[in-house]
């Protein structure tokens, strides 16, 4: 059986360390002889790298680390990219967060003003990563899940056509796992959905078990009690600010009796409420730094400090397993089931058809096919025209380096209130973010 190479793009993220735990989990599955760390942090890197060198002694000295900063090194002989990177990393989405919050409007990292801006810094980023992998391993595939997942979707269509490329959120991963746990299923993988939206902007529309049952009347049921809160503790995030989500999905329910929502259609439908129960100089980016960053750090420090990882508490991320998915349907042309950020294409028969939509897609060997989701109601293809008119025009501004575009985009967003407000909070982020975004004329 064929082993592989993996370049873990952002070595450095909180996320690395449970994405390899949890690919040493799946060897029988998909076994793997090699994995590169890349990274624009060195030092950041060396800490992830360091715990991950013990963890692959302890646990499969067979498979070869490499931690490197250097791109030829990273993206040659390599058979898949996994990329998760955050250029600006936590101090930067602090400001994509508070800047919005003092203009008195939705604070968010992908949704919003706050992931208008992470798209200005990413798109450039995510290409260059790509056209390393398109010189260095042309055949290989770069799975994506960097954010914001929609609007990088939509630079790489538009950008790199050509390139093998696969956008991906674990959003409604972790959405249908607590939709199976509601209705007392094990796991989300005894259910098949219907699903249709923008990436952080959809709804189900159709869920049933392997036998083709109904599921979908159950699931509705707890959704408009209880939003997405499950009484089973081994589920909820840590953070109660992630919980109050899950449960906010109630109200956000509301709006579609029909369907039940992504979680993220709150800050569009509610975007009052957001900002009335945020803290300006306390956002979820200090939430994540005080908490899953000093947490990864720490436990890798740990590890490094004893050269042991036996009583480590890094624990296998076990949502990430779609990514083993995605890896292995494409390796082995396994025709897996699985929601990707796909160009539309008449998936949604009456929605512009370059839109980077969110749909259920049958993934083989030659990539994903999406399935087609028919016509979708009025006022979800309303919303929808509205926010991938904002994503849209966020790459136009990368791409011809325009002011106009971006405040564009900013005022066709529907939690921004204004075009005056819309400029205010451009002007902000655009100071903030000139190490980053391209010039803007
Ligand atoms: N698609 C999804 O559903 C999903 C789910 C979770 C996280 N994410 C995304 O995964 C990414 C990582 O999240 P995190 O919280 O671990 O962030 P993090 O800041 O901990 O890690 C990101 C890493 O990327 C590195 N980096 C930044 N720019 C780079 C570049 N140009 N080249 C190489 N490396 C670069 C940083 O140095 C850092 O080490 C973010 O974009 C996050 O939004 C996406
Ligand atoms: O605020 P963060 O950094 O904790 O999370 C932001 C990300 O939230 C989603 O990913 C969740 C995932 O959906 C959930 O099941 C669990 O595994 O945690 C993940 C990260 O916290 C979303 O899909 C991402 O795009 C966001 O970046
Ligand atoms: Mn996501």
């Amino acid at each position: 059986m064929k082993q592989f190479t993996i370049t873990i793009a952002g070595g450095g993220s909180t996320f690395t360390p449970g994405i390899v735990l949890m690919l040493l989990d799946n060897q029988e599955k998909f076994p793997i002889k090699e994995i590169k760390f890349y990274d624009n942090d060195e030092a950041r890197q060396a800490t992830i790298a360091g715990a991950t060198e013990v963890i692959l002694q302890e646990k499969a000295p067979n498979i070869k680390l490499t931690a490197t900063t250097d791109p030829e090194t990273a993206f040659s002989n390599t058979d898949f990219v996994m990329a998760h990177i955050r250029t600006g990393k936590y101090a930067m989405r602090e400001q994509d967060e508070k800047i919005p919050l003092k203009h008195g409007v939705v604070g968010q990292e992908t949704c919003g003003p706050g992931g208008i801006a992470y798209g200005m810094r990413s798109i450039g980023d995510v290409l260059e990563l790509v056209d390393y992998m398109d010189k260095y391993s042309p055949d290989a595939w770069f799975l994506n899940y960097s954010n914001p997942a929609a609007i990088v979707a939509e630079a790489t269509r538009k950008l790199r056509p050509h390139s093998n490329i696969l956008n991906i959120c674990d959003m409604p991963i972790g959405i249908e796992e607590l939709m199976a746990d509601a209705i007392g299923l094990s796991s989300r993988k005894e259910m098949e959905v219907d699903y249709f939206g923008l990436n952080h902007f959809g709804w189900w529309t159709g869920i049933r078990d392997k036998a083709g049952n109904d599921l979908l009347p159950q699931i509705r049921e707890h959704v408009s009690k209880y939003g997405y809160v499950t009484d089973n503790e081994s589920l909820q995030h840590s953070d109660a600010s992630w919980n109050s989500t899950f449960a906010k999905a109630k109200d956000v329910q509301a709006l579609d009796p029909e369907t039940v929502p992504n979680t993220y259609l709150k800050y569009y439908f509610y975007p009052d409420h957001e900002v009335a129960k945020s803290d300006a100089s306390y956002t979820r980016a200090n939430e994540v730094m005080d908490g899953r960053e000093k947490f990864i750090f720490g436990e890798c420090q740990k590890i490094i400090d004893s050269q042991t990882a036996k009583d480590s508490e890094l624990h296998i991320d076990e949502h990430a397993s779609y990514i083993v998915d995605l890896a292995r349907a494409i390796a082995y042309n396994t025709k897996e089931r699985m929601l990707l950020i796909v160009e539309n294409n008449g998936a949604i028969s009456n929605f512009d058809a370059t839109a980077m939509v969110e749909v259920p897609c049958i993934v083989g060997s030659k990539g994903p096919e999406p399935l087609t989701q028919g016509e979708i109601p009025r006022f979800h293809k309303g919303l929808m025209e509205q926010q991938v008119t904002v994503e849209k025009l966020v790459v136009e501004a990368f791409e011809y380096g325009s002011y106009q575009k971006l405040w564009q985009a900013l005022t066709v967003s529907k939690i921004v209130p204004s075009a005056k407000v819309a400029k205010d909070i451009l002007d902000d982020l655009l100071e903030v973010n000139k190490p980053y975004w391209p010039e803007l004329t």
